[in-house]
């Protein structure tokens, strides 16, 4: 032999390895296809790139539109415009499968929730701000968070609008009182995170108020900061890595040292206290989240990720709808009007409760309008855990079912949903809040997503906006868009997306006088 044993040993082992791994994936791919076939599946419109590998052209075109304030627009008109409602596109080499298809998202969410995941995207990217906890956890982890958090979230707890009626003044009085313009959009910011604090820790990061304290306002800072970095990096996917800012790391710990102390503090209480479910705000005792969390003996630890997890998901969301409800407010007049007149008719006056705030009919047209072209969370993204098939989308006319294989990505994108004209008529790009009188959508219409994901806090947000806007238009008797304000809708998307010029507002007072005290 012209060369010793081992060699020989060692060429077959290689040749032995590769073989087994090519049957491996022969047979994995000829499983695939098996299953498939099955069930009828026919090719999905592949996205042609002039780069193959890594479709950089529509990543560079994509990035222009982002640059531009118009990436949901791209989406909607190049990208579904033509290529139709469901098709696959390589960004990156990562091979995303688009949809804005109601019966395929339906599937997604709900008839087959359990192929789907959350997955690692979400949960890697945000975990160090986050923890674990319901916005990014999968499995019995998500189940267990949820189950904790359901019953802190029911009407009893929710419809607290004295509490929204606190911030509010605060807001109001905060406003510049000459009548120049303001970017409601901040002050909605604010506003959320006052009360999503206040709710949720029983101690609000006072940042309305023009003399936040210092901690307020970097805590404020931080979590702003903290969020951006988690929407950059989960947009990034794989290649997260590569985002870098200094700031990011102490944002994270800046939030975590804002909240530990409160939460060490809460649990010292109930210790003491007993099972209590309430804590001190002000005078009086009332319900707080984290009072209820650790009366229920969890970890300071988990009780942070309870508190951040659904501060992620209510804050800048609610805020995003407050914003575009302003805008569209100040830019028609008519509306306004309209909504105004129900608001006198059904308070004459007095503060809303919880049942008028339910009652009144236009006011909830416009809000379930504003979230239809306006929707927070724009576009979304699950993962298969297991090869799966979505009901539409494949062949010709896209009326096959698709293939969809195990650890494949579905970004679902709502915004696009909302506005097509062959679900919602050739007015769907129009604001027009009296579409609401008949219509009765199912899955065009998720805001607030559906299935055992279902937002939980849709109760909490609607009545916020709705007490909101019904205060604005009580103290104020017109709300108008500036001369230098009038362009049309562009969008600052990050984890959620809201106005991208800002929603600058007019405020005139009741009674004439320009700017904003307000009523005892
Ligand atoms: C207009 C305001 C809001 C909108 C449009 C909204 C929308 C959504 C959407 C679309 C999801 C699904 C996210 C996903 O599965 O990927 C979600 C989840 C969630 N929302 Fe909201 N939300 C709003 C306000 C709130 C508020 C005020 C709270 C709490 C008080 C809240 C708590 C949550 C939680 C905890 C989740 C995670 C649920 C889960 O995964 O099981 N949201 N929200």
């Amino acid at each position: 032999m012209p060369y010793p044993i081992y060699y020989y040993v060692a060429i077959l082992s290689i040749a032995a390895l590769f073989t087994r791994s090519l049957y491996v994936r022969i047979s994995l791919f000829q499983r695939k296809r098996r299953f498939a076939r099955k069930h009828g599946c026919a090719p999905v419109t592949r996205v042609q790139a002039w780069d193959p590998l890594l479709g950089l052209d529509h990543f560079v075109r994509l990035g222009k539109a982002a640059a531009q304030r118009r990436y949901l627009e791209y989406w909607r008109k190049n990208m579904f415009g033509r290529y139709g409602n469901t098709f696959e596109i390589n960004l990156m080499g990562q091979r995303l499968l688009f949809t804005n298809e109601p019966r395929n998202i339906q599937a997604v969410l709900v008839t087959q929730f359990p192929d789907f995941d959350i997955g690692q995207r979400r949960r890697d990217n945000s975990a160090q701000l986050l923890g674990v906890g319901v916005f990014n956890a999968d499995g019995p982890t998500w189940e267990h968070a949820r189950a904790t958090l359901r019953p802190n979230l029911t009407r009893a707890q929710v419809a607290d609008l004295q509490l929204f009626e606190k911030h509010v003044g605060v807001w109001m009085a905060a406003l510049p009182k000459d009548g120049q313009a303001v970017d409601m959009q901040e002050w909605a910011f604010r506003f959320t995170l006052d009360v999503g604090t206040e709710f949720l820790l029983g101690t609000s990061s006072g940042v309305l108020d023009p003399q936040a304290t210092a901690l307020g306002r970097r805590f404020a800072w931080a979590f702003n900061l903290g969020v951006d970095g988690v929407a950059q990096k989960i947009r990034l996917g794989s290649l997260a890595p590569l985002y870098y800012n200094a700031d990011y790391g102490k944002a994270c710990k800046m939030v975590h040292e804002y909240v530990d102390p409160i939460v060490l503090a809460a649990i010292e209480a109930t210790q003491k206290t007993g099972s209590e479910q309430h804590s001190n705000v002000g005078d009086e005792k009332r319900y707080t989240f984290l009072a209820a969390l650790a009366s229920e003996g969890i970890s300071p630890k988990k009780i942070r990720d309870h508190v951040l997890n659904i501060l992620i998901a209510a804050r800048d969301t609610s805020a995003c709808l407050m914003s575009a409800a302003f805008f569209e407010l100040a830019r028609q007049p008519a509306i306004q009007a309209k909504l105004r007149a129900e608001v006198d008719r059904q308070l004459e006056g007095r503060l809303p409760r919880y049942d008028d705030l339910k009652d009144m009919t236009y006011l909830n047209w416009f809000i379930k309008e504003a979230l239809r072209l306006y929707p927070p969370i724009p576009m979304n993204i699950r993962v298969a855990n297991k090869d799966t098939i979505l009901p539409v989308g494949g062949g010709p006319d896209g009326s096959a079912p698709i293939f969809v294989p195990a650890g494949q990505e579905v970004v679902y994108q709502i915004f696009s949903t909302h506005r097509r004209r062959d679900l919602w008529g050739e007015d769907a790009d129009q604001f027009r809040p009296e579409r609401w009188e008949t219509i009765r959508p199912h899955f065009q219409y998720l805001p607030f997503n559906g299935g055992p994901r279902i937002c939980p806090g849709q109760q909490f947000a609607l009545l916020e906006t709705s007490f909101v806007l019904v205060r604005f238009l009580q103290e104020y008797s017109r709300l108008e868009a500036p001369a230098t304000s009038q362009q049309p809708w562009t969008e600052n998307y990050t984890l959620t997306c809201s106005v991208g010029q800002g929603s600058w507002v007019k405020l005139t007072k009741r009674g004439g006088e320009k700017g904003s005290e307000v009523s005892a």
